[in-house]
């Protein structure tokens, strides 16, 4: 068993740091009755919140229910076990059933089509105890924030983080160095997940476990995209730029709106304006990209947009914070959901060469069909993000899945040819080579290329 699990803490006492949403959630359950508000526990995760909510159910001889995303909180599931009675002792001899939600801030499109509004109604008429979890409390419906009550979690520090590591050190027999355990608990940055598997991946096989052991086992230090977009507006070096960008799991059209999003941070709209026409030149090496299946030219789109958005922004730095494209926030989900189906629709309609309303009135559930039984295919096929694989095979966890998984695939695809690759390239990649802007000539490798798939 890994340690993260073997480790994981059983009760309250148990739980290192944030004794403040401890004992909050002690007090609710100690009182709880139906007319408590449900509980939404958040912060980033790795900092105990999944564990604080099992070691309060375990302290209070609570059952605990998690449905979790990809069990797909459909209404009727929800209801039947949130509207079940208290009354009736399960064969454990619990006498309530904690529910659990995970993810609570990416709740569209479940509980059936009613989405965050059917849970919102369900949790409110509950009759047992629930508590919510999310990474992103601003990410909360208005209506799903009005109904519960917050329970904040904060990054541990590290200092609390060293002590639990000499706990399991000394539980697992091993002498360790204090100078890696300090090591450990500051470069987890404040993420005791993350720091219990870095002191698993460093100590396997010794006895005694010392700062030199731990450069092979590093937590996961890849770049986030907010340390992307802030170092573009900061002006880092070309080279980290680049770096990180392969480094983040986003693809560059992703990128591209993050940096687009903070755009207003630069300083005057001279500025902003040669911002712009990076992105937009970038966005023609994007779509050039999907139309030749050729990912080599991602990293053309990577460099102009970050170096350009850098150049422009002249180290002037974000002042605020980093947020989603704002436009992603904008969309609410109804919005969101009819754009979302008129840009599907106007891109199957442009790959297979059947009028919009045609594909709309006749062959959108055919097609959803097909999808269904191989999404990862046209995913690729279609260049659908998860919002339109989500619309079409109704299923947001397996969509935002599968899309990312195809993202990694395409990204390591990426990475290899790169590697591979020559300057004095030959074949498709002298095409490719050809001056930007120059699309033409590549009628063959432009077909849609859903097209000879699907009919
Ligand atoms: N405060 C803590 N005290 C003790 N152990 C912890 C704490 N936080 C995390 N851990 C360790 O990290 C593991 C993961 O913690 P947990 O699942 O509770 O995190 P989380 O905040 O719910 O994260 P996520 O948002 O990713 O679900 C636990 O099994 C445990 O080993």
């Amino acid at each position: 068993m890994d340690w993260v699990e073997k480790y994981r803490p059983q009760r309250l006492q148990d739980v290192v740091g944030n004794s403040g949403a401890v004992r909050q959630m002690y007090e609710w359950a100690r009182d709880w009755s139906r007319q408590k508000k449900p509980l939404v526990l958040y912060g980033k995760p790795g900092i105990g919140k999944t564990s604080s909510a099992h070691a309060l159910a375990n302290d209070m001889n609570w059952e605990v229910v998690e449905l979790n995303a990809s069990d797909q909180r459909t209404k009727s599931a929800l209801e039947r076990v949130a509207g079940a009675g208290s009354t009736t002792a399960s064969l454990s001899g619990a006498t309530r059933k904690l529910i659990l939600l995970d993810e609570a801030d990416n709740l569209h499109g479940q509980a059936d089509r009613g989405g965050a509004k059917a849970i919102v109604e369900i949790i409110a008429a509950a009759r047992q105890p629930i508590i919510l979890i999310a990474n992103d409390y601003y990410a909360l419906s208005r209506d799903l924030k009005a109904a519960t009550e917050p329970v904040q979690f904060r990054a541990l520090q590290a200092r609390s983080i060293v002590p639990r590591l000499r706990q399991i050190c000394a539980a697992e027999r091993m002498a360790c160095d204090p100078v890696a355990l300090d090591e450990i608990a500051n470069r987890a940055g404040g993420d005791m997940r993350a720091a219990v598997n870095m002191l698993y991946a460093a100590a396997i096989g010794k006895e005694h476990l010392t700062a030199e052991d731990l450069h092979t086992s590093a937590k996961d230090e890849r770049s986030t995209i907010f340390e992307l977009v802030g170092g573009a507006y900061k002006g880092l070096r070309d080279a980290d730029l680049l770096r990180m960008a392969v480094q983040v799991e986003d693809t560059p059209d992703a990128v591209e709106q993050w940096l687009e999003g903070s755009i207003d941070h630069m300083p005057d709209s001279a500025s902003r304006a040669k911002g712009y026409a990076c992105l937009s030149r970038a966005d023609e090496f994007i779509g050039r990209t999907y139309r030749r299946q050729y990912y080599t030219l991602w990293r053309y789109a990577s460099a102009i947009m970050l170096i350009g958005v850098a150049d422009a922004a002249g180290a002037h730095g974000v002042h605020g914070r980093i947020l989603p494209p704002a436009r992603w926030q904008k969309m609410g989900t109804s919005k969101k959901q009819k754009a979302v189906r008129g840009g599907l629709a106007r891109k199957l309609s442009g790959m297979t060469h059947i009028p919009e309303d045609a594909l709309r009135e006749d062959f959108f559930t055919a097609i959803s069909i097909i999808v269904e039984q191989d999404p990862a295919t046209y995913v690729r096929e279609f260049q659908l993000d998860a919002d339109e694989l989500a619309l079409l095979i109704h299923d947001r966890a397996m969509a935002t899945k599968v899309v990312k998984d195809v993202a990694k695939e395409e990204k390591a695809k990426e990475k290899k040819i790169s590697g591979k690759e020559k300057p004095s390239g030959k074949g498709r990649k002298t095409r490719d080579n050809d001056p930007p802007g120059d699309d033409s000539g590549d009628v063959q490798q432009d077909l849609p290329p859903g097209q000879a798939t699907l009919f």
